[in-house]
């Protein structure tokens, strides 16, 4: 046993507030969810249009790979995550899968995605939920397929979020995530570099009038993870078989673990 009594106890100096990153700004966890969910209630009603004109409609490529490696089958059940405006779900409900139930932390988000859903006639096999993807309300162990696509980057607390999406998952079930990554061909970079930083929050300035959130957007991506290190993080939670692709050079990538 060790005698820690004598420690000195630390000066106000030492004591550190929990911080973390808010696009390339540092600010206190607690911080971090209100300052997201500002984002997104302003960004709701262009969030698909801007997602179109951003990455020139290869986001709909990326999500389709991104629905097919989720095996949709009837029966099966998916709980997505971060839904927006739900393209994953609705993808994964047009191939043919089960039961979803479609969650945001954001209720802006979500009632897009209600609207939407109206819209295409998709009533049956579809629920909606606001649920932050860091404590998830959902019993262990009960659903096959759990689905996040570009929302892991806008939790604070990312490790717990893969923890959760592998505890409510059965065993033989199976947690994919789409994210922006780490581009790999050089001679992309800069054109990529000039893109995020320069024409997006132009666009996002003229199209959804806020500049602002979508220089957040570009910044939170670069501090995201690589595709090596996301990779781990799916292993450090318990995920097993863990693998990735990158899509068009690693601006994006879809990782996959199984719970068994
Ligand atoms: C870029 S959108 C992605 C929406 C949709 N999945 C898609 O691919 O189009 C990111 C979403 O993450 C949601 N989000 C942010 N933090 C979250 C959290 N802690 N829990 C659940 N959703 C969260 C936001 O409200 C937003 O709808």
């Amino acid at each position: 046993m060790t005698d820690n009594s004598f420690a000195p106890s630390p000066a106000p100096s030492d004591v550190t507030v929990e911080e973390t990153d808010f696009g390339f700004r540092s600010v206190r966890k607690e911080e971090k969810k209100n300052l997201v969910r500002g984002v997104f209630d302003s960004v709701a009603g262009q969030y698909d249009v801007m997602n179109d004109i951003m990455s020139l409609g290869i986001h709909r490529i990326w999500k389709r790979i991104f629905v097919t490696e989720l095996g949709p089958q009837p029966g099966l059940t998916l709980l997505d995550l971060a839904g927006g405006t739900g393209d994953i779900s609705f993808g994964w409900l047009k191939a043919g899968g089960g039961p979803v139930v479609m969650t945001d932390i954001n209720r802006s988000m979500l009632s897009v995605g209600r609207d939407r859903a109206l819209n295409r006639g998709l009533v049956s096999d579809l629920s909606f939920c606001v649920v932050d993807a860091e404590a998830i309300p959902v019993r262990d162990m009960s659903v096959d397929r759990v689905s996040i696509a570009f929302g892991l980057r806008n939790c604070t607390d990312k490790l717990a979020v893969i923890r959760e999406a592998r505890r409510v998952l059965k065993p033989g079930g199976r947690f994919l995530c789409l994210e922006f990554s780490r581009v790999q061909v050089a001679a992309l970079a800069p054109i990529y570099d000039a893109w995020s930083f320069k024409v997006l929050p132009a666009m996002g300035g003229i199209v959804a009038k806020d500049r602002e959130s979508y220089q957040y957007l570009a910044e939170s991506i670069r501090m995201f993870p690589d595709q090596e290190t996301l990779a781990d993080m799916f292993r450090e939670a318990g995920l097993s078989h863990v693998r990735y692709q990158s899509l068009s050079g690693g601006i994006a990538a879809i990782h996959s673990g199984w719970r068994i």
